[in-house]
């Protein structure tokens, strides 16, 4: 067991050095450190809670293999961590709380993303082509412990063990010696043999308590242990619906599992659902895409009570890019505006098409949500969809490069994103409808990383969170409370720091649709890293929880209440 606290400002590569050599500063040879206790105990509205005065750190672990990314351009200061590689084969440690956590708040969070970018001295392109690491946030009667480790995918560990890239990533494909080898490859790239298993955006717990990371590749959903964070193995389906993507966000609750599977021979959308306690996917229904010549990109998509949304963006997955060496400006995408965008609803429970509509062109990864409108006497009359929308403009995607997201130089270059609305009547009428839930200003013009109270999900709601903007950035850095009644947002902000998603943990009894908490994570611009935790209805802090080294960005998390 060991710990270790980088105490004085050093580069990224000087760290990296450390870690390597065994020298001072190296975890190698690490040591445990200890404070005294004092918890002091007060009453308060809410319930008794715990404020930590100071708090005993037991000894922490960190795994030898601590490494951090030797990317070039650091200089002597230490600098955001957020787009440096920080390797943890297995970390844990009781985290120094500063305010107070809410003593309901029982359980543990979870947050999956891409926390390594580097093979030996082969630098990745893009943020998406990392390799998963987890990040934990276990809270307990006011304590806070954390972990951290790496995702055990075939992907990444046959890159270390060859220290080479083995699989196709997002913007990365493996090298090819000769001719004969890439006939091998295009061959194993139908299979979907060279494909990552690189589990590295969302996590999720399904209904029956297994917890699940995901990717694009089906075969890249990865169960893992929420207290150890250790790799399972893989979740097998265990159907025979073959294919090889998905949407890397499924909708997931305690009874219900959806997914949508993109079809690439003939374009368009199989709708699947899975029972909790099954690896079954069962067809519920078919949408054919109305343009282009391939289905439009689904990263996710939306519910209602009782409908599917199926999202056609005019951002197309290419076949021809999905083969290529290098990566095209949009990966392994292609932007067809002249094949226009649509939106469909299919009937949950007879997996009908009830309504598909043009709509104005779109980007979005993200969708925050949907619910149906009814009339006076109760029919539902249309679907509302928010998302997390691009302004149709692809360029978010390059701005996400590593180069990027690291040579920030003060100029405003992250571009300008909003709330999207979408209208669908269910009248047949052919049009559906798109615009700003509220004024983009309100979040400073920047949009993504969404969350909402999960028990608000397919229904009519009115609070959201997500990143925005404070101007002038690369990259949304602030937490942001939407409220989309008072088209008002609350903006949290820590100069020079990178927030990551915010995701809302209702407090047990709560009646309204706010009383809860936020939590999210933050690199800070001394190269630092701590968990955050804001008051769902002010926004404002309640507790922070540092670690003793700088976190890498994440994208998505999920909450694991006590068991
Ligand atoms: C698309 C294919 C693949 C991989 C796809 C992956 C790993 C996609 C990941 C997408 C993510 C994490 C999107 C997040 C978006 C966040 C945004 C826009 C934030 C904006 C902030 O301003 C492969 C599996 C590699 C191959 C098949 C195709
Ligand atoms: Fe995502």
């Amino acid at each position: 067991m060991a710990s270790t606290q980088f105490s004085s400002p050093r580069s990224h590569a000087q760290q990296a050095t450390m870690a390597v050599s065994g020298k001072p500063g190296s975890v190698k040879g690490g040591c445990s450190f200890g404070r005294a206790v004092n918890f002091s105990r007060k009453h308060h509205k809410g319930g008794l809670r715990v404020r930590n005065v100071a708090t005993r750190l037991p000894e922490t672990q960190v795994s030898p293999e601590t490494q951090v990314s030797p990317e070039k351009g650091g200089g002597n200061e230490r600098k955001l961590a957020a787009w440096t590689s920080i390797r943890q084969e297995r970390w844990e440690g009781e985290l120094a709380v500063q305010g107070e956590i809410p003593l309901w708040l029982n359980g543990t969070y979870l947050r999956n993303g891409p926390g390594l970018w580097h093979i030996g001295d082969y630098n990745f392109r893009h943020l998406f082509d990392g390799y998963a690491t987890l990040v934990r946030l276990h809270f307990q009667d006011g304590r806070l412990i954390a972990g951290h480790r790496q995702i055990q995918s075939e992907a990444y560990k046959a890159a270390i063990k060859n220290k080479k890239l083995c699989y196709r990533e997002f913007s990365e494909v493996p090298k090819t010696d000769n001719f004969l080898s890439y006939v091998g490859e295009l061959a194993s790239l139908f299979s979907g043999a060279s494909l990552t298993d690189n589990a590295n955006t969302g996590v999720v717990r399904l209904g029956d308590g297994r917890v699940v990371c995901l990717t694009e590749t089906i075969k890249g959903s990865i169960i893992i242990d929420p207290d150890t964070l250790e790799t399972m193995g893989k979740f097998e389906y265990s159907d025979t619906l073959g294919g090889l993507i998905h949407s890397a966000h499924p909708i997931v609750t305690e009874s219900e599992f959806w997914t949508l599977l993109p079809d690439l021979v003939k374009p368009g959308y199989i709708v699947v659902r899975m029972e909790p306690g099954s690896n079954e996917r069962k067809v519920i229904g078919r949408v054919n895409c109305r343009g282009g010549p391939a289905p439009g990109w689904i990263h996710s998509f939306p519910v209602t009570e009782h409908y599917v949304v199926v999202p056609e963006m005019s951002l197309r997955y290419c076949a021809q890019n999905l083969l290529r060496a290098e990566p095209t400006p949009l990966y392994k995408f292609e932007w067809h505006p002249l094949s226009k965008a649509f939106m469909h609803v299919m009937c949950k429970a007879s997996g009908k098409i009830v309504a598909s509509v043009e709509v104005p062109l779109y980007v979005t990864f993200h969708f925050i949500n949907a619910y149906e409108e009814k009339d006076e006497d109760g029919r539902v009359t249309g679907i509302v969809a928010d998302c997390c929308e691009h302004n149709a403009d692809t360029t978010i995607l390059d701005k996400l490069r590593l180069q990027n997201l690291r040579s920030f130089s003060g100029e405003d270059v992250l571009p300008d994103a909003r709330v999207g609305r979408f209208t669908i009547p269910l009248d047949g009428s052919p049009y559906g409808k798109l615009e700003a839930a509220l004024n983009p200003d309100e979040h400073g013009r920047g949009m993504d990383m969404c969350s909402i109270n999960p028990a608000y999900l397919g229904k009519t709601y009115r609070y959201a969170y997500a990143c925005g903007a404070q101007r002038p950035c690369n990259f949304p850095n602030t937490l942001t409370k939407l409220d989309l009644v008072e088209k008002k947002a609350k903006n949290w902000f820590d100069e020079g720091a990178v927030p990551s998603e915010p995701l809302f943990v209702a407090r047990p009894g709560a009646t309204e649709e706010d009383d809860g908490v936020v939590i999210s994570m933050v690199s800070d611009k001394n190269g630092e890293g701590y968990a955050l935790l804001l008051d769902g209805r002010t926004f404002e802090e309640i507790a922070r929880g540092k670690f003793p080294y700088g976190l890498p960005y994440g994208l998505h998390g999920c909450w694991v209440p006590k068991k």
